[in-house]
């Protein structure tokens, strides 16, 4: 069981000078524009509205942290979460995109305190050819990874099992790697969290 004890907006940053400090063990979310990362973060912090969620795609242009104060099996734990800005934009301009790009990768390849990513794909859609790009960049980094197939409310109940199997083999990972998630439907929080604080063992404990 995770309780939820707190989060909060931390900081907006665009360049390793601004990213917070102090020595909370991170988790960013990536994805395509509109995947639904933010939202994610809403529904794992149980805050509706603690992140901007659009329906256009495009909303989220900076690097967002936040920390989140969780209580598992009587131990505290303190993360921190960065909600990134998606990839694949295509309304932005040419130059904007090369913008995010840096800004995205240098985080990735910089912030020493990240633990795991976890790489959201839209359940339906399936991976697109930038999340495996982005997953096998993430690889190739060495970063942890955590496949999460959100808007699984959309998927009929009786095929969202198939559905999770017939990804985990296109992304030839085991199917314990990718979960199940609905941000509208609150399906799969408890699940991403014991994944999450799985990989971070004591590193997260306060
Ligand atoms: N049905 C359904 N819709 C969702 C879910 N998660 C997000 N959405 C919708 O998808 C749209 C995009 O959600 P965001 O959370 O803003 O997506 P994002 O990945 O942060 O988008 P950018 O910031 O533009 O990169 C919104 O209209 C959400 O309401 C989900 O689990 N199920
Ligand atoms: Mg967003």
């Amino acid at each position: 069981m995770i309780k939820l004890i707190d989060a909060r907006f931390v900081i907006t940053a665009v360049e390793p000078k601004g990213y917070p400090t102090g020595h909370a063990a991170e988790v960013a979310f990536v994805g395509r524009s509109n995947v639904g990362k933010s939202s994610m973060i809403n529904a794992l912090t149980g805050r509706k509205k603690l992140v901007r969620v659009s329906n256009t795609p495009g909303r989220t242009r900076t690097l967002n942290f936040f920390d989140v104060e969780l209580e598992r099996k009587g131990v505290r734990h303190v993360v921190r979460l960065a909600d990134l800005p998606g990839y694949g934009f295509a309304k932005a301009s040419k130059a904007e995109r090369a913008q995010w790009e840096t800004m995205i990768t240098t985080y990735l390849e910089k912030r020493h305190h990240l633990e795991a990513v976890v790489s959201i794909v839209d359940a339906e859609i399936g991976p697109t050819p930038e999340d495996h790009l982005t997953l096998d960049y993430l690889q190739d980094k060495g970063r942890r990874v955590l496949v999460v197939a959100t808007k699984i409310d959309r998927i009929p109940k009786a095929r969202r099992k198939p559905r999770i199997q017939a990804l985990a083999q296109e992304l030839k990972l085991p199917l314990e790697a990718v979960l199940p998630f609905s941000s509208t439907e609150k399906l799969g929080v408890e699940e991403v969290w014991e994944s999450l604080l799985g990989v971070f063992g004591k590193a997260t404990r306060v």
